[in-house]
């Protein structure tokens, strides 16, 4: 087998919230293989979000190791993308200075990575907004944005925190699909922070259930081929996707 893209050993969190001390996550150890999509799930406050930024090289571990690629993370990766729930894009600059501001911060903005950026955007549905300004867009849009900004940077490793959860439903499901669609043939290995099982299941190769306080591993959860293989939307058709659906309820409600 490979070596792990993303290596999390024996890692513990430790917060200082003024005086006291928060234990955010108990030893927690996983690992996750290229082109991967796992998702975390659990609780409010289970540790999920301080994951994603361990993973990201934002936080140092109190205990344990990340490794990415067989290298311990001590700082934030150029090969990690990271895309929050917040679109975080910049008023005052288009959609196409706004693609291109990773890019531009990272000193590779050329007229290759442009046009890739630009590219991403016409997969996205969005060609036509390029000179627009984020406050003529809609959330869901921003949001399309935003994954294009992350996308151009083309990360080997994507991780997301709650990305789709302030939409809509029907803009959470096409994002969803473009989401997947825009994945596919990349190799990117994906990290996924979610409340939404419906959209874990759909999403996910593996789902991590953790539970809380302080965060550890509950259990794994393997996604079947069979409904691995089916693009977000048909996956909810499947017949053995309500019953996996109760199953990490149920899993949840007693975390
Ligand atoms: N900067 C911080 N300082 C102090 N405590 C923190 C800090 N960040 C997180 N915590 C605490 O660590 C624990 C885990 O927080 P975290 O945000 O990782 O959980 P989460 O599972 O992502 O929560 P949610 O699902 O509500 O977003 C919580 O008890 C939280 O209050």
């Amino acid at each position: 087998m490979e070596s792990p893209v993303i290596e999390v050993n024996e890692v513990t969190k430790h917060y200082w919230n003024m005086e006291e001390e928060v234990r955010a996550l108990s030893p927690i150890s996983f690992s996750i293989q290229s082109s991967e999509f796992v998702s975390l799930v659990g609780p409010s406050g289970c540790g999920k979000s301080t994951i994603l930024s361990l993973v990201a090289g934002l936080l140092p571990p109190t205990s344990g190791e990340v490794t990415l690629f067989g290298k311990k993370v001590t700082y934030p990766s150029p090969r990690v993308g990271y895309m929050l729930q917040r679109d975080c894009l910049l008023d005052w600059r288009t959609v196409k200075d706004n693609i291109n501001l990773g890019l531009e911060l990272s000193g590779t903005l050329n007229h290759q990575t442009e046009s890739h950026a630009r590219h991403l955007l016409n997969e996205l549905g969005l060609g036509h907004t390029l000179h627009q300004y984020p406050a003529q867009l809609s959330g869901g849009m921003r949001q399309r944005v935003a994954l294009v900004r992350t996308l151009a940077l083309q990360p080997d490793i994507l991780l997301l925190d709650e990305p789709f959860s302030a939409l809509d439903i029907q803009n959470k499901l096409h994002l969803e699909d473009l989401l997947v669609q825009a994945l596919k043939g990349r190799g990117m290995t994906t990290l996924l922070v979610t409340h939404d099982l419906e959209e874990a299941l759909a999403l996910s190769t593996r789902i991590l259930v953790l539970t809380g306080s302080p965060g550890r591993l509950k259990r794994t959860v393997e996604i079947p081929p069979a409904i691995r293989s089916l693009d977000p939307l048909p996956t909810r058709d499947h017949p053995d996707f309500r019953p996996l659906f109760h199953d990490l309820w149920k899993e949840l409600e007693k975390s």
